[in-house]
């Protein structure tokens, strides 16, 4: 529990073997957003470092969204790690299927936040598509979503590398917009569109399991005394069915980051 957000973690693991999950915890949400912001700089940076670019896939939803702000916050700082943000392609998670212009939409929000303010190339934004767009359904924009994933696919796989994967939970473990008890639960597709939402907006697209468990590093934000019971759900081993959230796992490093309400009902170290 001593951990940092900016620990390095895990070595190559065998095909099929899943990271135990690493468990960071800050006082508080400002806090928390900081260290994953910094956090996600350097391992940026890192993936710069080793092939040339980076990718990197977003999350909506409050501390998801403070992330985002606070990383824009240290590409302002001098004398930081630095990230090109010409050479960082962005995906995201799971998106509203509202029109372009809402501000319902994980784009917009994740737009505004960063991506506009560091300046990402318009090519390298890979963002789900909206309601009034081109796609006269959720069905249709996922399966434009899912060429796109392909066509980016490097050699040798149907998904293009995720440095890190970030993600959200709300309070009954849903994940991206994957709900509990839903037909997203046992959805084999990489991508998908998602009907009848407990939380509106009720029609979204989503990453699936399958390609949310292929990113090289997963890292779970969460903060909030009411999403304490389903954290201790999640990694004291739920059914992703149930808690979709405890389904979810990096091929490298599975990371939760917490808040120290969201991490109240984990059992203490030691204990
Ligand atoms: O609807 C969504 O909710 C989750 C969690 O959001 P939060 O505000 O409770 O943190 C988010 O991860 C997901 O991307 C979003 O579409």
């Amino acid at each position: 529990m001593s951990h940092s957000p900016g620990d390095q973690v895990s070595a190559e693991l065998a095909q099929g073997e899943r990271p135990v999950p690493d468990i960071v915890i800050e006082p508080d949400g400002d806090r928390l957003a900081r260290a994953v912001a910094e956090a996600l700089v350097a391992r940026l940076a890192a993936a710069q470092a080793v092939h040339g670019t980076a990718s990197l896939v977003v999350t909506g939803g409050g501390i998801g969204i403070a992330v985002l702000e606070r990383v824009a916050g240290l590409a302002a700082e001098p004398v930081r790690e630095t990230v090109d943000w010409t050479a960082v392609d962005v995906w995201w998670g799971d998106e509203r299927f509202v029109p372009g212009g809402d501000a319902e939409r994980n784009e917009k929000q994740a737009r505004t936040a960063l991506l506009d303010v560091v300046g990402v190339p318009a090519a390298r934004v890979h963002a789900m598509p909206p309601s009034d767009g081109e796609f006269d359904g959720p069905d249709e924009a996922a399966a434009w979503y899912a060429e796109q994933l392909a066509a980016a696919a490097t050699e040798g796989e149907s998904l293009p590398r995720f440095d890190v994967l970030l993600l959200g939970m709300g309070p009954e473990g849903h994940t991206a917009s994957i709900f509990p008890d839903s037909p997203a639960v046992r959805d084999d597709r990489p991508v998908f569109a998602v009907r009848d939402c407990p939380k509106p907006p009720p029609t979204r697209v989503s990453l699936g399991f399958s390609a949310i468990n292929r990113a090289e590093e997963v890292w779970m934000v969460v903060t909030g005394e009411g999403k304490a019971p389903a954290v201790a759900a999640a990694l004291g081993g739920a059914a992703r069915e149930e808690l979709p959230a405890a389904g979810v796992h990096g091929r490298r490093a599975t990371r939760w980051l917490l808040d120290a309400a969201a991490a109240a009902h984990l059992p203490r170290s030691g204990a």
